[in-house]
């Protein structure tokens, strides 16, 4: 079997068509999405993953505010800014790019944002809304896999989906979504005795651990759809410099029935799903503005 390549950049193009539309109609009635984006340091991947979300913001529609702070910021300056950007009525999104140096406490800055503005769906209050099945702002990378198998007609309910990777931003979430939808779900990690017992059972395989090529083709079901959230640089051998995720690849298509490829999978999706959360939150203060007139 060939698996069939999931096109995550196509699907992502088509979505942000219809974000834009979404945040045009926004403006019109006199309330244009806008994000504010905070970077804290020189790290080179997240200087480009926030010049992709401003980008992507302008081509939206999307007003952006970029904020930049060099490595040895005190913390309580980005604290300070939060709360402007949190009591500012025109900004609809905010979100401090991760990861943060070591002075930061991640969570305190993270339960900074306001709830109502948490587009990236890291406030331990969005946590919990989602762990509810509520409405919640929900995190953009999961929540791009969860889009990507939707629009694949991947069935979830009744699915067993295996996610390796316990991180708050990727794996548990993943977890919850995939659960709230109506799979049967098994959270591995570095710490599992037996990960093959448990991969090899997967109908849905979701690979979050930031270990490159790590789940091979004989890890995998045959017919499994297979979903690598991984971004590694490789640092040595023939493919030095290059991108790959967590799932080797070439081993593992041959066994899948559908997989995402790392560049051009799960990443285009993520910062798309941070448009729509934000397209979503100024629809909510519009009609909460609309509702106390
Ligand atoms: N505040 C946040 N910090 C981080 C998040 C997040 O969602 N919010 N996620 C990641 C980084 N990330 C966005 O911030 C992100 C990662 C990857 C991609 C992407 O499009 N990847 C491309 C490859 C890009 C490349 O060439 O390097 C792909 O897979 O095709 C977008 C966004 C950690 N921090
Ligand atoms: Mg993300």
């Amino acid at each position: 079997m060939t698996a069939r390549i999931i096109d995550g950049k196509a699907l992502a193009e088509r979505v942000r068509g219809e974000i834009a539309e979404h945040a045009a109609r926004l403006a019109q009635r006199g309330e244009q999405p806008c994000l504010a984006v905070l970077l804290v340091g020189a790290d080179p991947a997240s200087a480009v993953y926030v010049r992709n979300k401003v980008a992507g913001c302008e081509k939206a529609g999307i007003r952006s505010l970029r904020f930049d702070y060099p490595g040895d910021v005190a913390p309580a300056v980005v604290m300070a800014k939060l709360a402007e950007l949190n009591a500012d009525p025109s900004v609809h999104g905010i979100l401090v790019q991760l990861p943060l140096p070591p002075q930061f406490d991640e969570a305190a800055v993270l339960e900074a944002i306001s709830v109502d503005k948490d587009v990236d769906g890291f406030h331990a209050e969005n946590v919990g809304r989602l762990s509810q099945n509520q409405e919640a702002f929900i995190p953009c990378t999961p929540h791009g896999v969860i889009k990507m198998l939707e629009a694949e007609h991947v069935p979830l309910a009744g699915a067993e989906a295996v996610v390796v990777g316990r991180s708050n931003i990727v794996g548990k979430p993943m977890a919850m979504l995939l659960t709230n939808a109506g799979a049967t779900v098994t959270v591995c990690h570095s710490r599992t005795r037996d990960l093959a017992f448990h991969t090899r059972r997967a109908d849905i395989l979701v690979a979050a651990i930031g270990k490159p090529r790590f789940l091979t083709g004989d890890l995998i079901k045959p017919g499994a759809v297979v979903i690598d959230v991984g971004i590694n640089r490789l640092t040595e051998g023939p493919d030095a410099g290059k991108l790959c995720g967590d799932v080797d690849f070439d081993s593992a298509v041959q066994v899948a029935s559908a997989i995402t490829p790392v560049p051009g999978g799960v990443g285009p999706m993520t910062i798309t799903m941070l448009l729509e959360n934000t397209v979503i939150s100024a629809a909510r203060a519009l009609r909460r503005k609309e509702a106390e007139k």
